[in-house]
């Protein structure tokens, strides 16, 4: 028998099958593991597939070892894995590698044995591997060139697995419940951990085997546990524990009563759940509409017609609150993964979940793989968060393999959204979602009140332009009243732009209608999409007034600033740097909800998901910061940050208030975010779009060309375009190349050329071809990155 391995080393060259004989007696199956000689190393692989003849002309090598006793992938991820390759324009091997847990990824470590008799008894050889990356003594290292040249030794590879299993001792009864009896009357008074063990024995009879660490929680010794096993009274084996990430829920839940609106949504969907249908919803529920909740009560749907439910949060909302409320409900039934868990948790809770022992999965973007069988249910929350778009190499977006497994398993998706990306909104306007709706707050709570704050034309507290008098007057009620403030200042502002602070222009590129970035080493003010340049202005385009400004301001400032304002209140600032640590989301948001600090200041991971009943106020220190970011996407980013975060206030029975400061009152995104009515939005956007030829109405792919060498890269970029140019037909927009941010990706200069297309059924093969040749010039030290429907364009 011949395997299919798709081996690990990721170029163009070795994408492709390669095929080895299958030894007598080697357990194997679609998903292996599995070690393969290839060239004058070995490596590892995955099986993807079986076959009786190769095409290969020459003696086809054995395979030497599968790694794992049950193979990691299944058939469902190995065929997902070649489909996603050709959409994605990404190696098999590296998505292959993307669905495993990071622990299961090969090392691979260079070490010297020796050959001769000579050689082996040498010192230098006795002890452990030579690991050659270890060897840097001079002396040391013109011995080894020297055994190598006289053939004395040789250079192999080793592969090694980083992932270690957790291994405890588990206890098993020999006797029977009346020997244990028997026993109990025999042992003497004085031996009290003896008579504790045999009691416990005798009367939890049923609970055993137990652990190690179960019996020693009882205080029982691990003295009395190696005589016992010396009497004869215990049986002992070794067997792997897993790691259990702590576990956030209290206690079990019970399904709340749902209210007309989420009952009929939850009608719709438990229908196809039972029909076994692979219908996408989309479940557009204003913020506080009890989305949570309908996911919950469809999940025990599914697991009620014996299947299981993948469900995706973002990273950001996902540690603490929406975990607790799954594991409240489903104990012990659900597995998570995220990156908070250490490497050896994540691996844990995966093997778990191969094994069929968890029947819901809770994770962030790559928990899309996870290997789960017979799937009833998918969910999304907050389905429009960009970072279910992994945005390095392999560049899938959950969103689609959530609907691949959702036909593959034929269940239904739920894409839960208060402000779904307009893709999907879109999709749902042309019947391939189906909309459902959620208008009001789940106990018909009012939505909260906003003001929108003119920077404009306001006074400042303290000596910063960070927070106006009314915000601070808001401030200060919430403190009076010992209710919560929410503060957010979106730190992507900190990406230049033009300001006037005379009239709040903002510098734009005259062919896209996009701010233009500042680059200060080249001295110019530059469009990202379409390459558009100019200097950098002293004084005001519009009206020529000088008070021009270059913003940026952070979290850390605003929280001097706070501390100067209200010294008596407690402040948590929650950003990048002050949560970097391993539980620092839980403990930030744990401190707040047990009211311990009167104001949550931080950025955009503060503005989605939280449900804190204390919070009254909202506040946006700066509403522009992300507007005029060089990308079609602006508008849309900032009014669902705007409302995602206005959500945050008023969710239970006190009124919520929300102040957004912006220099920008008029500006569509801005102005309707004050009404907090996506449907609004919705529409102005897509006329947006349609006159700009965005998406949804043009899918879009990105060609990075990168280079050490700008001219190489300019000359690719321009080759590519003449090739573009050639094949694709109207009404295909090709925009480019032009020049990304200098010097941003460690000295490669990248040229980008976007296309944006309705229908080019040869496009994805073009590209796939134009890949191809890009690599055959490598020596240039090439290469070209095919992104489709980026997320961001800079
Ligand atoms: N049927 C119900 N009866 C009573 N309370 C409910 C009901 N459904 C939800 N809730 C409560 O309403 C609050 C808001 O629900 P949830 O957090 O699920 O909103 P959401 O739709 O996810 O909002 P967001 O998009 O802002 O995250 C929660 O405190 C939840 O416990
Ligand atoms: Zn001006
Ligand atoms: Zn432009």
């Amino acid at each position: 028998m011949i395997a299919q391995v798709i081996v690990d080393v990721a170029a163009r060259q070795t994408d492709r099958v390669f095929d080895y004989l299958v030894p007598e007696g080697l357990e194997i199956s679609i998903g292996s593991r599995v070690i393969v000689p290839f060239g004058n190393r070995k490596v590892q692989g995955f099986v993807v597939g079986f076959s009786e003849k190769s095409q290969f002309q020459g003696q086809l090598k054995d395979l030497l070892l599968v790694v794992d006793e049950m193979p990691p992938l299944t058939k469902e991820l190995v065929a997902l894995s070649a489909d996603l390759a050709q959409q994605i324009f990404a190696y098999r091997i590296s998505i292959l590698k993307t669905m495993l847990p990071s622990v299961m990824r090969a090392n691979y470590r260079k070490i010297l044995v020796p050959v001769s008799d000579r050689a082996k008894a040498m010192p230098f050889f006795a002890g452990d591997v030579l690991d050659l990356s270890k060897i840097s003594d001079p002396h040391l290292l013109k011995l080894v060139s020297q055994l190598l040249k006289n053939g004395d030794a040789e250079v192999e590879y080793l592969v090694e697995d980083k992932a270690k299993k957790k291994m405890t001792v588990l206890y098993t009864p020999l006797l029977s419940l009346e020997g244990y009896q028997e026993l109990l009357t025999k042992v003497k008074k004085n031996a009290v951990q003896q008579q504790k063990l045999l009691t416990d024995l005798f009367e939890n009879f049923a609970a055993y085997p137990k652990t190690r660490e179960q019996l020693e929680g009882q205080k029982i010794s691990l003295a009395t546990l190696n005589s016992a096993v010396k009497k004869g009274w215990l049986g002992q084996k070794q067997v792997e524990s897993y790691r259990k990430p702590a576990v956030l829920a209290k206690e079990k839940s019970q399904p709340k009563k749902l209210n007309d609106e989420q009952e009929a949504a939850y009608e719709a969907i438990t229908q196809d759940v039972q029909e076994r249908k692979s219908q996408t919803f989309l479940l557009e529920g204003v913020t506080g509409s009890g989305k949570t909740e309908v996911y919950l009560q469809t999940i025990s749907e599914a697991l009620k017609i014996g299947r299981t439910a993948l469900m995706l949060v973002p990273e950001i909302s996902l540690t603490p609150q929406m975990v607790a409320q799954v594991q409240a409900r489903f104990g012990k039934e659900v597995a998570v993964l995220h990156s908070a868990l250490s490497e050896g948790e994540r691996y844990d809770e995966w093997r778990r979940i191969r094994r069929g022992q968890a029947k819901v999965v809770v994770g962030a973007r790559s928990a899309v793989f996870a290997p789960l069988d017979n799937i009833g249910l998918i969910i999304i929350d907050e389905e429009h968060e960009g970072t279910y778009k992994q945005d390095k190499n392999p560049r899938y977006h959950a969103r689609d393999v959530a609907i691949w497994r959702s036909r593959y398993h034929h269940c239904p998706l739920i894409l839960g959204s208060a402000t779904p990306s307009l893709g999907s909104r879109a999709r749902a306007q042309k019947g391939l979602f189906k909309l459902i709706t959620l208008k009001k707050r789940a106990k018909s709570q009012a939505l909260p009140r906003v003001d929108l704050i003119d920077l404009k034309h306001v006074q400042f507290a303290g000596g910063q332009f960070d927070i106006s008098v009314n915000l601070a007057e808001a401030i200060q009620k919430r403190l009076d009243r010992r209710e919560q403030v929410i503060l957010l200042l979106n730190r992507r502002g900190f990406a230049n732009f033009m300001l006037c602070r005379n009239c709040g222009y903002v510098l734009k590129c005259p062919n896209c209608d996009l701010s233009l970035t500042m680059h200060k080493d080249t001295g110019v003010m530059q469009c990202h999409y379409c390459g558009h340049q100019e200097a950098i202005p002293t004084f005001c385009p519009n009206c020529h007034d000088r008070q021009i400004r270059f913003l940026g301001t952070g979290t850390q400032k605003v929280e001097e600033e706070l501390g100067e304002l209200f010294p008596a209140a407690k402040v948590l600032r929650m950003d990048v740097d002050t949560t970097r640590r391993k539980g620092s989301y839980e403990k930030i948001l744990t401190a707040f909800g047990q009211g311990e600090a009167d104001i949550l200041l931080g950025t955009q991971m503060i503005a989605k998901g939280l449900d804190f009943p204390n919070v009254t106020l909202v506040g946006v220190i700066n509403a522009d910061t992300g507007l005029w970011l060089p990308d079609y996407n602006a508008s849309e980013k900032t009014f669902e940050l705007l409302t995602q975060v206005a959500g945050r206030a008023g969710r239970a029975d006190k009124e919520g208030q929300v102040m957004i400061q912006t220099y920008n009152p008029d500006h569509y995104a801005i102005a309707l975010s004050q009404k907090q009515d996506y449907e609004l939005f919705y529409a102005k956007e897509m006329q947006v779009r349609r006159a700009g030829n965005y998406p949804p109405y043009f899918y879009t792919v990105l060609v990075t060309i990168a280079s050490k060498n700008e001219q190489n890269a300019a000359r690719e970029a321009f080759n590519i375009k003449r090739v573009l140019m050639a094949q694709l037909h109207q009404p295909t927009i090709i925009l480019g190349p032009a020049p990304a941010t200098v010097s941003r990706l460690k000295n490669q200069y990248l040229y980008q050329i976007l296309v944006k297309y309705k229908k080019e059924d040869k496009l994805n093969a073009l590209l796939h071809q134009l890949q191809d040749q890009a690599q055959e010039i490598k020596k240039y030290g090439l290469t070209v990155e095919i992104d489709t429907e980026p997320e961001r364009i800079m």
